[in-house]
């Protein structure tokens, strides 16, 4: 058997354009044109082309950027002086501060001082409680993300068994959330987890997020299982240069899974998508505008 790949590059596309035509009505019929700022501490070079294809996905759905580079040994008070104007900024409907952020610098503290209504990373404790308690929600790119490509395979998710691996505050803990509104049955397994291959083999639909390159085989697997990669793992490839590879080892995967994300093209895209559907979101909230239908 040959898995069926999830091709998320052109979900992530469809949905893109899908949030352009919302956009486009909530300018026409109502004035507002979405803004996200996205704030980066720092040259790192990865952080700078995740910014730079947040801020191009953000112009091409026809909405405002409004880009933040600050030099890497910013102050802490500067960050927050900075939040604080965005979060009073009426054009400013999303604030994305990229991490990692430079150590002198407390991430909590800085994500904790985003307006929980602009905060389109869904890192804000209020968000979180938002969703974990079933009330109007932003929630994290990733794993928002990741459950549209499930979606996109299962019409319906209740019922299934859910394995989501990884219990970081960005991924496993809001995707085993988004999960269980789905109705289905989540397991939560981590690096403590007993028998993992065994816990993941009596998955329906498997997340792998635990930023292990590969670790996921094939015999972890159950037959015809939906597998979404989450994880992005630079590693060595051929001729000196690297590569990148997921959680799941995907050649594996690909002879026993009934569907299957690659690396690249899978889960990353989605991610961008979700910000500028989280900006679209967060400008109908503000106006007292149900959720917008993409
Ligand atoms: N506040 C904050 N929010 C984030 O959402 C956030 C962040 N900080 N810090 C860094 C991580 C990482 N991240 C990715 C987004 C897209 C791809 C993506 O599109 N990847 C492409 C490949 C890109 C490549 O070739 O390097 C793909 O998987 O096809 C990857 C990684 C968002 N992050």
């Amino acid at each position: 058997m040959t898995a069926k790949i999830i091709d998320g590059k052109a979900i992530a596309q469809e949905l893109r354009g899908n949030i352009a035509k919302a956009a486009a009505e909530l300018a026409k019929d109502h004035g507002i044109v979405p803004g996200l700022a996205v704030v980066l501490v720092g040259a790192d070079p990865a952080s700078e082309v995740y910014v730079r294809s947040k801020s191009k996905a953000v112009t091409d759905a026809g909405m405002k950027s409004f880009d933040h580079k600050l030099p890497a040994d910013t102050s802490q008070d500067d960050l927050l002086a900075l939040i604080k104007q965005l979060n009073e900024d009426k054009n400013v409907h999303g604030i994305l501060v990229q991490l990692p952020l430079p150590s002198q610098i407390d991430s909590t503290l800085v994500l904790n001082s985003i307006d929980p209504n602009k905060d389109v990373d869904g890192f804000h404790p209020v968000n979180a409680g938002r969703l974990a308690t079933g009330q109007r929600a932003l929630v994290p790119c990733t794993p928002f993300g990741c459950v549209i490509l499930a979606k996109k395979m299962h019409s319906s998710l209740s019922g299934m068994n859910a394995v989501v691996i990884g219990r970081s505050n960005i991924v496993g803990k809001p995707l085993a959330q988004l999960l269980l509104a789905e109705n289905c049955t989540v397991t939560v397994a981590h690096s403590k987890t007993k028998d993992l291959p065994g816990v993941c083999r009596e998955a329906d639909l498997l997340f792998a997020a635990v930023g292990r390159p590969e670790m996921v085989k094939g015999d972890w697997i159950k037959p015809g299982a939906t597998v979404i990669d989450v994880g992005i793992n630079r590693v060595p490839g051929e001729a000196g240069k690297t590569k990148l590879v997921g959680d799941v080892d995907y050649k594996e995967a690909l002879a026993v899974a009934g569907a299957v994300t690659p690396v690249p093209g899978g889960v990353g895209p989605m991610t961008i998508a979700c910000v500028i559907l989280n900006t679209l979101r967060a400008a109908c909230a503000s106006a007292g505008l149900p959720e917008p239908k993409v």
